[in-house]
């Protein structure tokens, strides 16, 4: 497996407050890697090492096979397409004229502006002030700006921030798009939802650290489901298992009971139990459960 990004030990700390702390990145070539951790947990300076706009404290990087440092950033950074913090662009001029600065000041052709536009499709946009922009408009523009340049790698900063569902659907095909094209994508989010279905690898932080990297399939078969049992007296249940069950019990509607953390010996266990207290056991199943939940639970503890 070839990768875009490699990070080893890498760190970040402000005063004594470690803010990113011995970060292992592995972010495939061609896909698109959903960075994914709560507000404050440390992507947005992740990124910004990345992009050699922070120093990092401890640690090396490396962006498409070469080492990302002060010394090397000029070689670098013409390969990689980036929308970190707020938009770019001047609000008092329009669209075309911030591409038309942007073609200047990178010595780009119109053709390749015109793609940039194309690909993001704000067309239709481009003689209007930016300041007049909605936050998505200018969130694309941010994107045609980052891309004009072709890069290999993207690194967007939550871009479907403050979009409402059209545009962060939007933003989605998009970066589907781009990898189809051969882009690698690095994109962070607070919620899992916003890149889920656009993810193909997932890193999740919390507290500066990786708590998970993989795939959602693995993210999916790391945690372990709720059991969930239904039975004659699902209220008396509760109280039965409430000292027996590790991390939790909980009735969810008339019917059943849940129990959260069980392994397979702990829920033989649990059933043997209803049963030498005179409680029906129906059935037992384990619970179909979303990434949301699965994301909440490893971010809650702040360990897988
Ligand atoms: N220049 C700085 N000086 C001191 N502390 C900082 C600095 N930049 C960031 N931090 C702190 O580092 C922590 C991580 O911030 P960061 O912006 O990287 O998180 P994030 O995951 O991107 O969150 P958000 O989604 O809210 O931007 C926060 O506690 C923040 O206050």
């Amino acid at each position: 497996m070839t990768y875009a990004v490699v990070t080893e030990d890498l760190t970040k700390r402000y005063g004594s407050h470690t803010v990113v702390d011995d970060l292992a990145l592995r972010v495939p070539a061609g896909s698109v890697y959903g960075f994914l951790g709560p507000n404050g947990a440390g992507k947005s300076t992740t990124m910004k090492m990345l992009l050699s706009l922070v120093t990092p404290s401890e640690g090396q990087i490396e962006i498409l096979g070469r080492p990302m440092h002060r010394g090397t950033r000029r070689e670098v950074l013409p390969d990689i397409g980036s929308l970190i913090e707020s938009p770019p662009g001047y609000g008092h001029l329009t669209g075309r004229e911030n591409m038309r600065v942007l073609g200047r000041m990178l010595d780009l052709t119109d053709a390749r502006i015109a793609e940039a536009v194309d690909t993001v499709r704000l067309g239709a946009h481009l003689d209007k002030k930016v300041r007049d922009y909605s936050l998505g408009m200018k969130q694309r523009l941010g994107i045609a700006m980052a891309l004009a340049r072709r890069p290999r790698l993207l690194v967007l900063d939550e871009p479907t921030n403050g979009l409402d569902p059209a545009g962060i659907d939007e933003i989605r095909h998009l970066l589907r798009h781009l990898a189809a094209h051969g882009v690698t994508v690095m994109v962070s989010s607070h919620l899992l939802d916003e890149v889920e279905r656009t993810a193909t690898v997932l890193g999740i932080v919390s507290a500066g650290r990786l708590i998970f990297q993989g795939t959602r399939d693995e993210l999916l078969s790391a945690s372990t489901p709720d059991v969930v049992i239904s039975c004659s007296a699902p209220a008396r249940a509760v109280d039965v298992l409430g000292p027996h069950a590790a991390a939790g019990v909980a009735q969810s509607n008339g019917s059943e009971v849940s129990l959260s953390g069980l392994d397979d010996d702990g829920t033989a266990s649990a059933v043997a139990t209803l049963v030498r207290d005179g409680i029906g056991v129906f059935g037992v199943r384990r619970a179909h459960r979303g990434l949301d939940e699965v994301f909440r639970d490893l971010t809650a503890d702040g360990r897988l």
